[in-house]
């Protein structure tokens, strides 16, 4: 078999040629003014050895990627209490879609959605005071890369408050139906400060690797979370990683990943590998178009989608 370096760098080549980029976010002008040129990708395998190309050491917004180190954290301070408030169905709906909180009566349907996410800062906020809640957040995602030069990004941060309506809506809306407790700025405070974290794929590749080892993280061997906690939250990213893109995305790359409008997606498979791609050109779901292929590419030079057959022995006895 061709090594993973050899694969990497010719998957980077593949998408440098590439003219069908999709569209980069625009709604703030920190990523509106990203070169869609860029393309990055970094590969941890569970012995640690790490693999990357192209823009793999230049940070980028890592967006709704923070969902998943958001949920991990929330799981961390409340445990299962947090399914009375966050629901853990695929929505269907764009990742700031308001329409499904009226029948549902302002429950979110899943914590990978904006409003999922907005939850559980909310449920932060009963812990914190909101500057602990944000620096908290940012010691935690340090410690899962062992990196503890990973930083937010306050102008883009600010930008999100200054722009963020639909979010606005969302968290007032849900605080009709009494799902969100404390002050919307403040709960969209944290909001906005979680999804500015910058972060680059080789950053993003290691923070992800107790997802890929059971819920260790294998250089600390310290436990992040159970490892039923961690398929839980592989099968949320399964399931709603990608918003309504989350069966495409299943259908062509077949592992749990979660993507980000900074063009980031942080993919796990699980045992084997830990995967940060970046390409900030959107494709109309509001996913890396490039990131996408270039996961759909590295599994089918590898086999590594989670509907390869394995060859399980039967139980003894
Ligand atoms: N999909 C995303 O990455 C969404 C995050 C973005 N900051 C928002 O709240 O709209």
């Amino acid at each position: 078999m061709v090594d993973l370096q050899t694969i990497v760098d010719e998957i980077a080549a593949e998408m440098a040629q590439a003219t069908e980029r999709g569209a980069v976010a625009s709604y703030i002008p920190d990523l509106a003014r990203i070169d869609p040129a860029h393309f990055g990708i970094a590969v941890i395998g569970h012995d640690g050895v790490s693999y990357a190309a192209g823009d793999a050491d230049t940070a980028f917004s890592i967006q709704s990627v923070s969902k998943v180190f958001s949920l991990t954290m929330t799981l961390g301070a409340v445990g299962d209490a947090l399914w009375r408030r966050v629901g853990r169905e695929p929505s269907g709906s764009a990742f700031n879609s308001i329409v499904q909180l009226e029948t549902e009566q302002g429950i979110p349907r899943n914590p990978f959605i904006n409003a999922g996410a907005i939850v559980m800062c909310d449920i932060l906020l009963g812990r914190y005071e909101p500057r602990e809640a944000i620096a908290q957040f940012l010691r935690f995602v340090r410690a899962l890369a062992g990196d503890d030069g990973i930083v937010i990004d306050h102008k883009v941060a600010g930008g999100e408050q200054e722009t963020g309506f639909r979010n606005v809506a969302l968290a007032n809306y849900m605080r009709a139906f009494g799902n969100i407790q404390h002050a919307v700025d403040k709960v969209l405070g944290i909001y906005f400060h979680q999804c500015a974290l910058a972060m680059n794929c080789r950053q993003l590749a290691l923070a992800g690797r107790f997802l890929m080892n059971g819920g260790r993280n294998p250089a600390t061997c310290r436990s992040v979370v159970s490892p039923q906690r961690a398929r839980r939250i592989l099968s949320l990213m399964m399931t709603c990683g990608h918003y309504d893109g989350s069966g495409e995305f299943a259908f062509r790359v077949g592992l749990p990943g979660k993507s980000g409008v900074g063009g980031g997606i942080l993919a796990i498979v699980p045992g084997i590998a830990s995967i940060a791609v970046w390409s900030p050109g959107l494709n109309e779901r509001g996913n890396s178009q490039l990131g996408t292929l270039a996961l759909e590419r590295l599994v089918q030079r590898t086999g590594w989608s989670v509907f390869e057959p394995v060859v399980l022995s039967a139980p003894e006895g």
